[in-house]
């Protein structure tokens, strides 16, 4: 695989041309561009909103965005969007096991499948939580999105993915971050699996980082976004545009790839969790899961995210007369679950990579019996959690399960088992 060029930084303003002197230089929209190209702007935040969360790029490209056949309705039995798509659940905790590949050639588009939603794309509150399955690469297919943003993490396969701004790779430990409304196609090199979450609310940003200081969790130079980058190739393309709730297809006789040059703050990023600085007790206690988020959407109440991504990667453990494992606990949040690689310290044996769970608004979660058992009993030296990436999608909103999630797709019927062997070991019993 050639090796790719990146600009470095979350938020900032990039700039990159795959021919020199295709940039407009100190203006965004001249009479003419250069090379004939078509200036078109992308927005990514209300135009007037505040300066600190504007987002918008400049794209200049051969042939504007506008020019595409007319949509029609395409069927995704897999795909649902929003709380309206989701089904009623019980209030128990929920786990799916690892999402068998599907049979047959299918791209990523056709892999998709939805576990959990909420919100409403049409309110920009709320998210999906889907998991993909892919054995072929989109040819001459692009994909936009335009009812949210995707965060793509990979568990299965290294993806190559195009953008309008140009090429990420991205392997199982990195995640993508691909803006809403911008075209993109997933070229996979074998059989791929992973997890993607559709954020519907105000794009990911890094979050506060208060009395850390300026440095540390994910640093914003980790986070790479691509340089510009077009395809050549004449021959048409589908566009499969996911548009309130629901897919379109359009044929158009060129490629999306067709941005020369761009500037702008609105990019698809790649991240390298490894990369992430993480911070624990060093004294004692099992800190909240916040220390570890990654990215954040908020909602328009301060620290309730519209959703949160958390990562749970490899650490130290050293506090003292500490149970280790995160606490039993009712979270108003939500949390969605997966593990790209090794263990999960609150469920060694099963939870398992590719697999899933869901503890939902108030459903009571924790260890489960094997877990408290050893980390009652195990000696507090040092110890590395090591091979080891879990993550979370945080939301404040309620997480439906999709019908598909429901039946026979790998829900665990015995799942609240894991908890069962928690005997009352009070002593003072009469
Ligand atoms: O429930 C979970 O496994 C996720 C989680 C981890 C943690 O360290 C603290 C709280 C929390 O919800
Ligand atoms: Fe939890």
């Amino acid at each position: 695989m050639s090796e790719l060029s990146y600009q470095s930084g979350f938020g900032n303003q990039h700039a990159s041309e795959a021919i020199a002197g295709s940039l407009p230089v100190g203006r965004n929209s001249p009479q003419r561009v250069a090379h004939g190209l078509y200036a078109e702007l992308l927005s990514g935040a209300a135009f007037t909103a505040p300066r600190a969360d504007n987002l918008r790029t400049w794209l200049y490209r051969r042939q504007p965005s506008v020019v595409v056949g007319g949509y029609r309705p395409l069927d995704h039995e897999g795909l649902k969007t929003g709380a309206k798509d989701g089904v009623s659940a019980p209030p128990d905790p929920m786990r799916w096991a690892p999402q068998p590949l599907l049979d047959g050639p299918h791209d990523f588009i056709a892999g998709l499948r939805t576990l959990v939603v909420n919100g409403d794309p049409d309110a920009q509150t709320g998210m999906a939580a889907h998991v993909y399955s892919a054995t072929s690469s989109m040819e001459r297919r692009a994909f936009v999105n335009a009812d949210g943003e995707l965060l793509i993490v990979p568990e299965q396969g290294a993806l190559t993915i195009s953008t309008e701004l140009g090429v990420l790779e991205v392997a199982p430990g990195e995640i993508a971050l691909l803006p809403r409304g911008m075209a993109f196609k997933v070229a996979v090199s074998g059989p791929s699996r992973g997890y993607v979450c559709e954020n519907y609310g105000a794009a990911f940003r890094l979050p506060e980082l208060g009395p850390i200081g300026s440095n540390g969790l994910a640093n914003p130079r980790d986070f790479l976004a691509p340089v510009a980058a077009f395809e050549a190739e004449a021959g048409a393309y589908e566009i499969v545009k996911k548009y309130g709730g629901r897919l379109w297809t359009a044929r158009q006789d060129h490629t999306p790839f067709n941005v020369v040059a761009w500037h702008g703050n609105l990019t698809p990023y790649k991240y390298d969790t490894s990369h992430f600085m993480v911070i624990g007790s060093i004294s004692f206690d099992h800190p909240d899961p916040s220390i570890f988020t990654v990215l954040t959407s908020p909602s328009d109440t301060p620290g309730w995210a519209n959703v949160d991504f958390v990562i749970f990667p490899p650490r130290w453990l050293v506090a003292e007369d500490t149970f280790r494992p995160p606490w039993y606990h009712r979270n108003v949040m939500s949390e969605f679950m997966g593990l790209v690689q090794g263990q999960y310290d609150a469920k060694p044996e099963g939870f398992k990579p590719g697999g899933a769970s869901l503890h939902n608004t108030m459903v009571p979660h924790g260890p489960d019996t094997e877990a408290f058992a050893k980390a009652s009993n195990a000696s507090l030296a040092p110890h590395k959690l090591d091979n080891t990436l879990a993550f979370m999608f945080e939301t404040r909103w309620r997480l439906l399960p999709t019908a598909y999630a429901m039946q026979g797709t790998g829900l665990e019927t015995n799942y609240a088992d894991c908890w069962a062997g928690l005997s009352d070991n009070f002593k003072d019993k009469a």
